[in-house]
């Protein structure tokens, strides 16, 4: 299956941010028992490479990846990891281009016709739509799926459980992306039971589609 099918499958894929790289596998093995088998480790922390390397190490059923990723530092510290995707806010073409030239999958936020322009030139055909409850949500992504046929998004920002169903359900969303599946609180007090259950939730919920 290629990794466009494993997000396709997925539904969701959830944005974690960790504060400690020790607690990357057990966040991992929280997301597969609740059924879910992506991740995206931000570099919103320090603990970034250390945990993406921890969970493509010891975790080989997860499909991670690694978010806010905003240089060229930062891919190679991803790559490097063992990432297998990777995820940037918005479109900087030395992000996309050195990811391209390392045959690495790479999904640019993309929110206007131009960004999307540069993605499709690139011959990316899922971008990532952030944030998307501020840029116009679905009306914004059915108007911009109009011209760009094919085009697929992951939406992400101000999704969570109550929305879910509306996004997943439009032909021109691939997955949605989101961290209410793994809130910073949960990881940090070791809910982790918690984070599974939101998880089966959310299976549930794209289960019923
Ligand atoms: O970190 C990144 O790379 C981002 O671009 C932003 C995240 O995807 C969103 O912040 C998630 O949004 P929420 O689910 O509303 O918390």
């Amino acid at each position: 299956m290629d990794l466009m099918e494993r997000f396709s499958n997925a539904g969701v894929v959830p944005v974690v941010v960790l504060e400690d790289a020790g607690q990357a596998l057990s966040t991992a093995r929280a997301l597969l028992a609740g059924g879910i088998d992506v991740m995206e480790i931000t570099f919103r922390t320090d603990a970034a490479r250390d945990a993406i390397q921890i969970v493509a190490e010891q975790c080989p059923d997860m499909l991670v990846g690694a978010g806010t990723v905003c240089s060229v530092e930062q891919c190679r510290q991803a790559a490097e990891a063992g990432a297998r995707f990777i995820v940037s806010p918005g479109f900087d073409p030395c992000v996309v281009d050195w990811c391209l030239e390392h045959e690495l999958t790479v999904l640019p936020g993309c929110v206007t016709p131009s960004e999307i322009m540069e993605a499709l030139s690139r011959g990316i055909s899922t971008v990532k739509f952030f944030p998307a409850s501020i840029y116009g949500g679905l009306e914004a992504m059915k108007a911009l799926s109009g011209p760009f046929v094919g085009l697929q998004f992951v939406p992400t920002g101000g999704i969570n459980a109550a929305n879910l169903a509306e996004y997943a359900k439009a032909p021109f969303v691939r997955a949605v992306g989101g961290s209410w599946l793994c809130s910073r609180s949960d990881i940090a007090q070791g809910r982790f039971e918690h984070i599974t259950e939101l998880c089966r939730q959310a299976k549930n919920i794209l289960a019923g589609l």
